[in-house]
Order: C-alpha cells, then sequence, then structure tokens
C-alpha cells in the first residue's frame, strides 16, 4: 500500500539515511533538483528542443536549495534563468547555501523583500509563452502564513499570469507554474493553506500546473485543498529507502486504500459460507435507499440478503426485489428476535430509517455483537447523545457519516477543521477521523472527495479522490448508501470492519469510474461485476 507521509515523517526518512551515511544532504538535494527538471521535460516535451526561459523563485530553507540547483541544471541545458531569492543568502542553511553559491558562479541572484507594490514587478518582456515557473519557495518546512504574499506579493501576480488571456491586465503569456515539493503557503500535513486570521484581503494562491514531490506523497498533496492547488503530482525517487521505522507506529501510518483480495468464492462453498447480511428498511416510502444498499451487499459476494421492514412497507419493497429477501420489523423487539438467528452475520442500519425508527432499533442491533454499520439516520439519530451511542459501540461496527453526519456526533471535531489554519501542522481530516474512531470505540469512515478511513488504534487509510482515483460522479443521490452496503456484506462475508471498509470505499470509486458518465447510485451495485471481474474474484 503506498503511505502518504507528514513533513515529520519525510524529515525522519531524509534524517535516517544522511546519519546512517548512506546519502548526503547535498545529494538528496541534487537528487531532488535533477528530479525536478526531469519531471518538466517529461509533462512539457515540447521544453525540451529549445532554449526556454526559467524564472526560479528561491525561499529561505531547503525548499531555496532545491530551487537553486533546479537554476544551474537548467542553465546548464541551455535555458535563460532568472533566479530571486526570498531570505537573506547569510541565513541560508548549508547544503541550500552552497548551492546558492554555485549558482552564483553561473548568474546573479535578485533579492526579493516585501516592500509593497512594484516589489517583485518584472517587465512584460521577460516573459515568453516558454517560460516556466519554479515555485521553490517553502515545502515542508512552512509553518505560518506567508505574508510575504500579502496583497502585494508575488502571488497577486503569478494568478495574474495565469489568467486566461483576455483578462490579464498586462499581456504577459500564459506562464507554466512548477511547485517543488509543494506549492508555497500549502501544509504539508493538512492539504490547508495556512492563512492568518482573519485572512488578509486580496491575496492569491499560488496554484501550479505541475507539483514534483520527492520520495513519496505527502498528506497535503491529496488532502482538503491540496488537490486544487498542486496540479498534476509527480513523485520523483531520490533513492531513498523506505525505512518504515522512520514512519513511527501504525497511529501515525496513513496509506492509500488498495485494491482488496480475497472476494473470490471457493467453487465448494455454499451460501451460508459467505455470511447472511440484514438491512433495515426505513417505513412506506422510504425503502429506496435500504434497497440499494441491499443490493449492494448482495452483489459484493455477502451469500444471502435480508431486508428487515416495517410491516406498512413491506409490499413496497416485495414488488421490487428478486434475489433479495424481506422479513417483518417493526420495533426494536421485533429485531431483536431475528437477530436470535446466528446466521446474520452483518447488518446495516441508516439509510432512510428515519430517526425515530433509528432510536429504537440502533441499540437492539449493536447489542447482537454482528459486523455493523451505522450511516445516515442512524448516526443523526444520537446528535443530541453521542455519548450514548459511543456507549453502545463495539469493534465491528463501522460508522459512516459525510461531513455533516460528522458533525452532529463529533462538533468540537468538526469545529477544528473550521478553525482557520494559522500555522503548521494544520488539523486535518485524517487527525479528526482517527479522534473519532478513538473516541466511538469503533471505525469511522468520514465520506468526501477524500475519504478516511480510521480504527480506535490510530490505523488510518485513505482514499485520495484524484487523478486515477477521482469519481467526481459519485456526488449522487444514493451513492453513500451504496457503500453501507458494500461494507456490510464484506464483513457479511468475514471482512474485519477495518478492512470493509478499506475495501468498500475502493470498490466504491472503482464501481463509479468503470461506469463513467451518467452514473446513479442503481449503477454502482450493476458495475461491481465488471470490478470484481478484473480482480479476478
Ligand atoms: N535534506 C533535506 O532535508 C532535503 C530537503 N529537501 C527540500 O527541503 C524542503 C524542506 O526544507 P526546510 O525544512 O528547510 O523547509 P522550507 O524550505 O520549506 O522552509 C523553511 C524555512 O522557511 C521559514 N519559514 C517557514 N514558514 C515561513 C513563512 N510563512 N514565512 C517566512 N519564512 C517561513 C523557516 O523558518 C525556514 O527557514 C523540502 O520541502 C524539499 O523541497 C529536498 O532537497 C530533499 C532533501
Ligand atoms: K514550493
Amino acid at each position: 500500500m503506498a503511505e502518504l507521509l507528514t513533513a515529520a515523517q519525510m524529515r525522519a526518512i531524509e534524517e535516517a539515511a544522511i546519519t546512517s551515511g548512506e546519502v548526503s544532504g547535498l545529494e538528496l538535494m541534487e537528487r531532488a533538483g535533477a528530479g525536478v527538471v526531469d519531471a518538466v521535460l517529461e509533462t512539457w516535451p515540447d521544453l525540451g528542443g529549445g532554449a526556454p526561459k526559467a524564472v526560479v523563485l528561491c525561499g529561505p530553507g531547503n525548499n531555496g536549495g532545491d530551487g537553486f540547483v533546479i537554476a544551474r541544471r537548467l542553465h546548464e541545458r541551455g535555458w535563460t534563468v532568472e533566479v530571486w531569492l526570498y531570505g537573506d543568502p547569510a541565513r541560508l542553511p548549508p547544503d541550500a547555501r552552497t548551492n546558492y553559491e554555485r549558482w552564483r558562479e553561473l548568474g546573479p541572484v535578485r533579492p526579493y523583500r516585501d516592500e509593497g507594490p512594484g516589489a517583485f514587478w518584472l517587465e512584460p518582456s521577460d516573459y515568453r509563452e516558454d517560460t516556466v515557473l519554479f515555485d521553490a519557495l517553502f515545502g515542508t518546512g512552512l509553518t505560518r502564513p506567508v505574508e510575504a504574499f500579502n496583497a502585494v506579493g508575488w502571488a497577486t501576480q503569478l494568478s495574474e499570469w495565469r489568467l486566461p488571456e483576455e483578462m490579464r491586465r498586462g499581456a504577459y503569456p500564459a506562464v507554466r507554474v512548477v511547485a517543488v515539493d509543494l506549492p508555497s503557503g500549502l501544509c504539508a500535513d493538512s492539504g490547508r493553506r495556512l492563512q492568518s486570521d482573519p485572512p488578509p484581503g486580496d491575496v492569491e494562491e499560488i496554484v501550479a500546473d505541475l507539483t514534483v514531490t520527492f520520495h513519496a506523497r505527502k498528506l497535503g498533496h491529496v488532502l482538503a485543498e491540496g488537490p486544487s492547488f498542486c496540479g498534476r503530482v509527480v513523485v520523483a525517487p531520490i533513492g531513498l529507502e523506505p525505512r518504515r521505522r522512520a514512519l513511527g507506529g501504525r497511529e501515525q501510518r496513513v496509506t492509500e486504500v488498495t485494491a482488496p483480495a480475497g472476494l473470490d468464492k471457493a467453487a465448494s462453498a455454499h451460501k451460508y459460507a459467505h455470511g447472511h447480511a440484514l438491512v433495515v428498511s426505513g417505513g412506506f416510502g422510504r425503502t429506496g435507499a435500504a434497497r440499494l444498499a441491499a443490493r449492494a451487499a448482495l452483489r459484493v459476494g455477502a451469500g444471502l440478503v435480508t431486508l428487515a421492514a416495517p410491516g406498512a412497507a413491506q409490499m413496497e419493497i416485495a414488488g421490487q426485489i428478486t434475489a433479495l429477501m424481506l422479513r417483518r420489523a417493526e420495533s426494536g423487539d421485533e429485531l431483536a428476535g431475528l437477530l436470535e438467528d446466528p446466521r446474520l452475520t452483518a447488518l446495516c442500519l441508516g439509510p432512510g430509517l428515519g430517526l425515530e425508527r433509528a432510536r429504537d432499533l440502533v441499540p437492539p442491533a449493536l447489542e447482537a455483537s454482528r459486523g455493523t454499520v451505522l450511516d445516515a439516520d442512524a448516526l443523526t439519530a444520537f446528535e443530541d447523545a453521542p455519548e450514548e451511542l459511543f456507549g453502545m459501540l463495539h469493534e465491528a461496527c463501522v460508522l459512516t457519516p459525510h461531513a455533516g453526519e460528522f458533525a452532529r456526533l463529533f462538533p468540537d471535531l468538526a469545529e477544528r477543521l473550521k478553525q482557520p489554519a494559522v500555522s503548521g501542522p494544520a488539523a486535518s481530516r485524517v487527525d479528526v477521523t482517527r479522534e473519532a474512531a478513538r473516541r466511538a470505540g469503533c471505525v469511522v469512515l468520514l465520506k468526501g472527495p477524500d475519504t478516511v478511513i480510521a480504527a480506535p488504534d490510530g490505523q488510518s487509510a485513505l482514499n485520495a479522490g484524484v487523478g486515477p482515483r477521482a469519481a467526481p460522479w459519485l456526488a449522487t443521490a444514493g451513492a453513500g448508501d451504496v457503500l453501507g452496503g458494500l461494507v456490510c456484506g464484506l464483513m457479511a462475508r468475514g471482512f474485519t470492519a477495518f478492512d470493509a471498509a478499506c475495501a468498500g470505499a475502493w470498490l466504491h470509486v472503482e464501481a463509479a469510474r468503470a461506469f463513467g458518465p451518467g452514473l446513479i447510485a442503481e449503477d454502482l451495485p450493476e458495475a461491481l461485476p465488471q470490478v470484481l471481474r478484473q480482480l479476478g474474484a
């Protein structure tokens, strides 16, 4: 599984490599700069043949050091290179200073200080269609908002370069923007832009076309605003070993969800060998969500799936199902009666359930100690008494809130994400989901474009909805109900709560991608066979 790193983990990996004598910091910086140049030429082959222009903005730390390497290497390739430094050359860290000196033998360094309008104003004639701007101001060392950009700073001008031609004040041709490691201003751990509070007016951000990071992606590339700031993200290997020990314990690590194993069915196994899922439906006129969840549970391979509905809803359901089964569960007592059947291996409650019914049915469902997905109304029903719910939850439960439901159960954690990110590392969706899982004592899957999954012991994973894992079509009514059903079906088949949540999140995205544009929730279960076939299930 691909690890997504924090700034501290990246530093620990680098330090371990340097102290072991395997490589020097200077060599790593050289490889980082070379990696950026390679990625630029690979992304824009048209720049390979000519003599383009580079404007390299260097900052006061090692990110700036990478910038000086890039400047030197592009100069060696025949590019016209212009270098700017924000900071005092005498205070550069040693490796950055060395590369500053090396560049100084080749060309000048123009100082930038935030001295008001015009402090960083390059003549329009300086710019050409083949100009590439390198943002080597701040990388993983950013700890506070970048004041230098306020109102009159570079960012305003950078963003102007990026406006459509007819909207630009001057006659600047479009400039390609490359972020070194991270677009400056972005928090490496949370993907949030560090900003003073209240935010300064009229500040534009650096939005990159290409971000070249080193060794592995950082959480900030995929969380929150990260994807919209980074553009294409390329990972340049800089010869570092994985060094898992430097990453810390499992409570500090975050992996990306990957294709699940174990979805095939043995030739000799009968249907009960694959578990029996029970999905609890809402009342008359509100059964669609549960039917979607149930069909997803069946498609993902649960041997049997039963819908439990109040009497008044049974006719409605019966007319719309075939392979699914139907039982009556009018009340909590009736549900408890159904759950006396030990062959029921997993439950799903919430989609379309109704708040009153949820308050009645969730306690006996949790009492039964089966793999249990709680979603939608099963979460909202406890808005006024989250502790009551937490007291009943057990390790085989998965809560699948969207941001709104999450805020109802964990208002203080949701508030942490809303507070302005004034210093780094800022609170991230991973942090709050981990804390929520610890508090609830079960797995929490926080839905969103970046879906985060955490277990009470801190183990975490995420599906970054970017690049090959983007599935914008999932923003459609009922898609969340299908996810609940997938996780329930997988638990019915014997997956642990955490593994079921990860596999469910992966399959959900994969099914959406297999169907593509025009997707509605009903299509998701129907796209699963194709996905499962590709997995060799
Ligand atoms: N050996 C290494 O450590 C390597 C580091 N690499 C590069 O080094 C970067 C990390 O370097 P650093 O840790 O020096 O950090 P940065 O270069 O990201 O920035 C840190 C510097 O900026 C200052 N600073 C932080 N926030 C500021 C703000 N808002 N306004 C003004 N100054 C601010 C800090 O006090 C520090 O001087 C990585 O992102 C990567 O680009 C790569 O060269 C690979 C090797
Ligand atoms: K940068």
